[in-house]
């Protein structure tokens, strides 16, 4: 009987080279600008981009892909003032964006020379975009609207004509432009281009200052033939121009337009490059890189080299019907023969699930033994036995098995395995983090490296970053576009064309131009089928030879991960999002755990400032409950900041128990109820969709769990860590007089019996006057350490910006630790208020004032007191007026600054900070 057979999908890419017809240089030689040697930039220089408001389109989109390539960035909104250009004498950016070019025209003349001149002296240049007619006409002046009326005007002083809203075909690149690094110039990309308004460029003739960077041709402009013979009736879409019109190449040379020209300094002193549309179109975002390359000196370049690893997983795992056949396998070895010509060394890494061995059709059994036998061709890393995702059991022993069983697969079918690197099922259990999973990987298996889409989260891509967790380097994997169900190209979701879209230019291409290590997954339905794998990534290398000059190498997956943290050591380091933020991370989040168990506020500190006595009045609410006593670190969590961090949020969470009493008054069977409830507490309810979480013998409402760690406030990473975590947490911050505080510190550490503190007078440590005492370097370590201790969570106003770049101020409350000290039941009540607390609480009735101890107390049940221990509410000496002399001078400007602060936000101004104001000393 007849049988069809499918014949999968060509690539028929071809890569149109036009350098050859171009001929000779027609742009002239470019010449550096000298003079410029002297002008340092700073080592950390960022890259200035200037939006028109934080919400348009093409300003997003620059960051997305400053973000993608990890270069640091300042945004400005264009028409403010200039943010400081320098600091001490060097430049603090080296290459300056425009969102809207006609922004920089448009800057004040004293804004624009000053500017102007700090690209001059420090060989800065300025790259700017100018997209189509509204932003020009928004832009146009008076004169230029006279002189030309069809819409063609001047740029600024230029000797530059733009015009505005064409549509265009063939884009190509100069290939005697000297900015290009990764593009690779010389090609044409026939066809029309679809992005619409069109920005053109009328440059002067001969100029040794403005050349063309890319050209096109406008849309109603037919061409046939080419010299060297492509047709147009060659390309898709385009066979209705196939007329016999052959080219005549003077006339295509003439009609080209320049869409993006490069002003190389000689005009004016300073670098442009101007492009006549947004980043939308793919060669775009490949020219931007280039230019902020060229126009910064090669401080934002990113290497050529890409490593690229692909890792084939479920195999064996497949449905009956869309598993690989013996000529699957033997297309697969010949493609991999084929790739590793290009890419040296390479190999696929087959991730299989031994118990669905021989679970196909005869044919698909045939090829399951046909790759058991050519097993050597490939690299073979250990799934899970029956595909199990860890996150369902905390049971490390079931999980150990599930490797166990799949390793003795191996070993009885003789692969040549590959321990140090595994691939969880569904992402499960490598971020958020599964312990149980991680301490199997340590105990039985030596793993070292996996990978995972997961982290920080899925989308945007552009963001998927690695991280080291108890020894195992994750690294982020990229999306190809390629799932278990992407079997028939005819039959992709969204179309062939949507998969073509993300290989010729975008998606897939993009993440090759961008990430420098690019881990990719496929399936192994991927390659039976129509093999579009093998579709996808010849298709994708071919691209990316014709259009850069990226240079692809392969390494086995542990050389590829020390490879990843030596090119990102910043990222060593994992940041803890909130599982239940992220409806993916909640779902491959072990089942046994609850959102309940983070903390719905934090007592920020500082130290010193009466943090403990907040705690302490805090817990005695009963709808709250304080977190553990950590036996580390004087009974707080000390999460956020220092070595704890590193141990993962589970460790984090254990702090926060449930009580086994009866506490809560809230009956929440199930979330209606709790929906009904007349509670108006925000907190309740933020935690309502997570119940199904709630272990089964609490059937409670959710406790407003909350820690207080003082060491928080001054912490430089806590503020962005507490915001992945816990993103809607409110935050108490507690102020004294920044002089006390210092004060009660130092006299901390003499009752800690610090013999530095011992040794030297309070004056001594703060002024560092200590010659007269001769102190040894190792000495005067020390002082300057007591001395930061002391002097540091002071600047107040330093530390709250940096909170307040992460938190709304609507989740911050300011206690005046002078108030709390003398009227701590005003206090708890605005607290109460602020924090919506249920059941309203009268303080009045818990607390007094204790006679012997100096300040207030918990009243007890026999009407007696307890008041906190002896450390806190010491008695010591008053500061000396030399010392407080000193300070107040010391602290007068981030006084002055906080002040500005507290009234921005509206917040009373403490009568302590008054004083210093008003204090002239
Ligand atoms: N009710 C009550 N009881 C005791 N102490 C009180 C109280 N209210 C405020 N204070 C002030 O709190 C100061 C200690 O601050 P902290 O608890 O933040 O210190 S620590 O950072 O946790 O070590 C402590 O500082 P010292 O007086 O220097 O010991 C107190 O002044």
């Amino acid at each position: 009987m007849f049988s069809w057979i499918r014949v999968p999908p060509k690539v028929d890419y071809q890569c149109h080279r036009v350098h050859s017809m171009v001929g000779s240089n027609i742009f002239g030689e470019y010449e550096s600008p000298t003079g410029y040697k002297n002008a340092q930039l700073r080592p950390d220089s960022k890259v200035l981009v200037f939006v028109e408001t934080q919400y348009t389109r093409l300003g997003k989109h620059i960051v997305e892909v400053l973000e993608a390539v990890r270069f640091k960035y300042k945004i400005e909104i264009a028409g403010k003032s200039l943010p400081l250009l320098t600091s001490s004498d060097k430049g603090k950016y080296s290459a300056i964006v425009f969102e809207n070019l006609f922004k920089y025209f448009h800057l004040n003349k004293w804004n624009r020379d000053l500017l102007d001149k700090y690209c001059r002296e420090f060989n800065v240049g300025i790259i700017g975009f100018i997209v189509g007619n509204e932003q020009a006409d928004n832009h146009k002046k008076v004169s230029d609207q006279l002189n030309h009326p069809k819409g063609r005007r001047r740029l600024d002083n230029l000797p530059i004509y733009v015009e505005s809203d064409y549509q265009i075909k063939d884009y190509q690149l100069n290939a005697h432009s000297n900015i290009f690094r990764i593009t690779r110039p010389g090609s044409i990309s026939l066809g029309i281009v679809p992005e619409n308004n069109w920005s053109i460029f009328t440059l002067p003739p001969n100029s040794s200052s403005f050349f063309p960077i890319a050209q096109a041709l406008p849309r109603n402009y037919i061409v046939d033939t080419y010299p060297d013979g492509y047709k147009y009736s060659n390309i898709k879409k385009l066979n209705k121009l196939s007329n016999s019109t052959s080219i005549d190449w003077n006339n295509y040379k003439k009609n080209l337009l320049t869409t993006v020209f490069q002003d190389n300094g000689s005009y004016d002193g300073i670098k442009r490059i101007v492009f006549g549309n947004g980043l939308d179109y793919w060669l775009h975002k490949l020219i931007f890189l280039d230019s902020l390359s060229y126009l910064s000196n090669g401080k934002w370049s990113l290497p050529l080299q890409r490593y690229i690893q692909i890792d084939i997983d479920d195999i064996f795992v497949g449905e009956k019907g869309t598993r690989m056949k013996a000529v699957d396998v033997e297309m697969l070895i010949e493609f991999q023969q084929r790739l590793a010509l290009l890419i040296p060394g390479f190999k696929f890494n087959l991730g299989y699930s031994g118990k669905f061995f021989h679970r196909g059709y005869p044919d698909e059994n045939d090829g399951d033994d046909f790759l058991l036998k050519k097993s050597d061709h490939f690299r073979w890393f250990c799934h899970t036995f029956t595909h199990s995702q860890a996150h369902l059991t905390n049971n490390a022993t079931i999980i150990e098995n599930e490797l166990l069983f799949n390793r003795e697969f191996a070993k009885v079918n003789n692969l040549p395995t590959y321990n140090v690197y595994t691939v969880s099922p569904h992402h499960s259990g490598v971020y958020p983090i599964h312990e149980p999973l991680f301490d199997v990987w340590k105990r039985i298996s030596e793993v070292r490296v996996t990978s995972t889409e997961e982290y920080p989260h899925l989308r945007p891509a552009h963001l998927r970053r690695g991280f080291i967790y108890k020894d195992v380097m994750v690294l982020p994997r990229q999306t190809c576009g390629l799932y278990t169900h992407t079997i028939f190209i005819d039959k992709y979701p969204g179309g062939r064309d949507k998969l073509e879209k993300s290989i010729f230019g975008g998606d897939l291409f993009y993440s090759f131009v961008v990430n420098q290590i690019n881990v990719y997954m496929t399936h192994q339905s991927n390659y039976a089928n129509d093999r579009l794998a093998l579709y996808t990534f010849e298709a994708v290398i071919k691209f990316i030879q014709c259009w850069t000059n990226l240079q692809l190498f392969s390494l086995p997956p542990l050389e590829l991960a020390r490879k990843y943290f030596q090119i990102y050591p910043e990222e060593k380091d994992p940041i803890w999002m909130n599982p239940c933020e992220d409806r993916r991370h909640y779902n491959i989040w072990s089942l046994s755990k609850s959102c309940f168990q983070l903390p719905q506020f934090l007592i920020l500190g500082p130290q010193k400032t009466g943090s403990t006595a907040l705690y302490f009045f805090l817990s005695m609410h009963p709808s709250v409950i304080s977190n553990q006593p950590s036996t580390d670190s004087f009974e707080e969590v000390q999460f956020f900041n220092g070595k704890n961090y590193n141990k993962g949020i589970d460790w984090y969470m254990n702090f926060f128990q449930l009580p086994n009493s009866s506490h809560f008054t809230l009956p929440i069977d199930d979330a209606t109820t709790l929906n009904n409830s007349s509670t108006n507490s925000s907190l309740v309810q933020g935690h309502m969709k997570f119940f199904q979480r709630i272990p089964p013998p609490y059937k409670e409402a959710p406790p407003y769990f909350f820690e207080k760690s003082s060491t928080y406030f001054d912490g430089e990473l806590v503020p962005m860590r507490v915001h992945s975590l816990l993103p809607h947490a409110k935050l108490i911050v507690i102020l004294i007089s920044p002089l006390k505080r210092a004060y009660s510190w130092y006299q901390h550490m003499k009752a800690h019996n610090l013999s530095i503190a011992l040794n030297y007078t309070f004056y001594e440590v703060v002024s560092l006057d200590v010659q007269h005492k001769n102190p040894s370097e190792r000495t005067m370590k020390k002082l300057r350490d007591l001395r930061q201790r002391c002097l540091g969570p002071g600047a107040y106003a330093l530390h709250l910006e940096r909170w307040l770049t992460f938190f709304s101020p609507q989740q911050m409350l300011f206690v005046d630790g002078d108030e709390l000290r003398l009227n701590p039941i005003n206090v708890m009540d605005k607290l109460q208020m602020f924090l919506k607390l249920e059941p309203y609480i009268d303080y009045s009735k818990m607390l007094r004032f204790d006679q012997k101890k100096g300040f207030y107390c918990q009243v007890t049940k026999g009407n007696s007191t307890k008041c906190l221990g002896k450390s806190k509410g010491r008695i010591y000496p008053e500061m000396d007026t030399l010392s407080r002399n000193y300070l107040h001078h010391y602290y007068l400007h981030h006084n002055v600054v906080l002040s500005k602060l507290l009234n921005r936000l509206r917040v009373r101004i403490p009568t302590w900070l008054e004083l210093e104001l008003s204090n002239n000393l």
